[in-house]
């Protein structure tokens, strides 16, 4: 395909993503504008990762960003990878809420954001993988209203998922890492489900759903998700719904949290939609028709198909020794970046 590269719309730990227009598109395959995605031959890995679970994930579901193919250019002497995306016009989540200045999006807004997610991470899990860094970063926000989930290029087949045996690894963002991550270095689609529920606080309360007390650092954070009763804030002024769905994301016991596709039947997000609002996000209509939602089922063994999936936790130290092994002179800015970090 031939194309002309235009101006950049966004930097990520592995790659830089720019404006991409095809320069032949006479068969009309391919949208007029594209987002593509192009690293060296340091994030090459990264993004053929990316492009091989897109693949898989195919173009049916409407809540991942759809991927038009790959190639490779010489750019300024150098070896580029490019990923050929959907464009999505309004940016990020994350970035859509620093220019609210600290504010949150309505509950309407938050609730129908959720339910777009919960079926981009449906389709994820039912296809056997966990896309292991679920954050507003990479939730893309569409001209329409629409939000999708990008970047899987940490994501992984779940049967992997609890092999990660070799010295402990810290994938995708410690805020929104889970309990059995930190303390048992599993990354599931349970995981999923816990980042999900940090990034539904963040998108009401315009704040992270752990609170960064001045000069706390990485281990204290770590130890907070790991070890203990605490939980991430719940925020005050959420509706009981709410309240309530966030409690089921945040089940410290990967086998005891809801799933995706327990959590859409929830009446925080099992709600009717007005189409006709949705190019206007402040003025979209959320209507809750309570007669055809179900009474939130109280624990996950009230779901009759719920399968409790045993998880292969291995027996390694317990918490307090596992966290205090992630001491490590590479502390990534961890608050605001997707960086990661091996410790052996
Ligand atoms: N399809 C897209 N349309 C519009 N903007 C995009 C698109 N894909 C990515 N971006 C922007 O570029 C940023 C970086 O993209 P992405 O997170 O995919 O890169 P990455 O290198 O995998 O980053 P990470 O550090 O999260 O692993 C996103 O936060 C978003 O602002």
């Amino acid at each position: 395909m031939e194309w002309i590269r235009g101006e950049t719309i966004g930097y990520g730990t592995f790659s830089t993503v720019s404006l991409a227009t095809p320069s032949n598109n006479d068969s009309g395959e391919l949208p007029p504008l594209m987002a593509v995605k192009s690293a060296d031959s340091y994030g090459a890995t990264s993004l053929e990762n990316e492009k091989s679970v897109l693949d898989k994930l195919g173009d049916d579901c409407n809540e991942i960003v759809r991927c038009f193919g790959e190639d490779r250019t010489v750019e300024n002497g150098e070896e580029m990878h490019n990923l050929f995306l959907e464009y999505a016009s309004r940016g990020s989540l994350e970035s859509y809420l620093k220019k609210l200045g600290g504010e949150g999006l309505p509950e309407s807004t938050v609730r129908r954001h959720t339910g777009s997610v919960l079926r981009g991470l449906r389709h994820i899990h039912a296809n056997g993988f966990a896309h292991c860094d679920l954050k507003l970063g990479n939730i893309l926000l569409f001209g329409d209203g629409a939000v999708k989930i990008a970047d899987f290029g940490l994501a992984k087949r779940i049967e992997e998922v609890t092999a990660l045996n070799e010295g402990v690894q810290i994938r995708g963002t410690p805020l929104y890492m889970a309990p059995e991550s930190v303390n048992d270095n599993e990354y599931g689609s349970e995981g999923d489900v816990w980042a999900l529920g940090c990034a539904v606080v963040e998108m009401f309360s315009g704040k992270t759903a752990w609170s960064l007390k001045e000069g706390s650092n990485f281990m204290s954070l770590l130890i907070r998700i790991g070890v203990g009763d605490e939980l991430p804030m719940i925020p005050e002024e959420l509706s009981e719904q709410g309240k309530d769905f966030l409690t089921k994301c945040f089940v410290k016991d990967p086998k005891k949290r809801w799933t995706a596709e327990m959590l859409l039947h929830h009446p925080f997000v099992a709600v009717d939609v007005d189409q006709d609002g949705l190019v206007d996000e402040e003025d979209f209509v959320v209507n809750l028709k309570t007669e055809k939602v179900s009474t939130s089922p109280r624990c996950p063994f009230e779901f009759p198909d719920w399968v409790s999936v045993s998880s292969s936790s291995r027996t390694i130290d317990s918490p307090e020794e596992r966290v205090t092994s992630l001491v490590t002179d590479m502390i990534p800015d961890w608050s605001v970046t997707n960086s990661w970090v091996t410790v052996r």
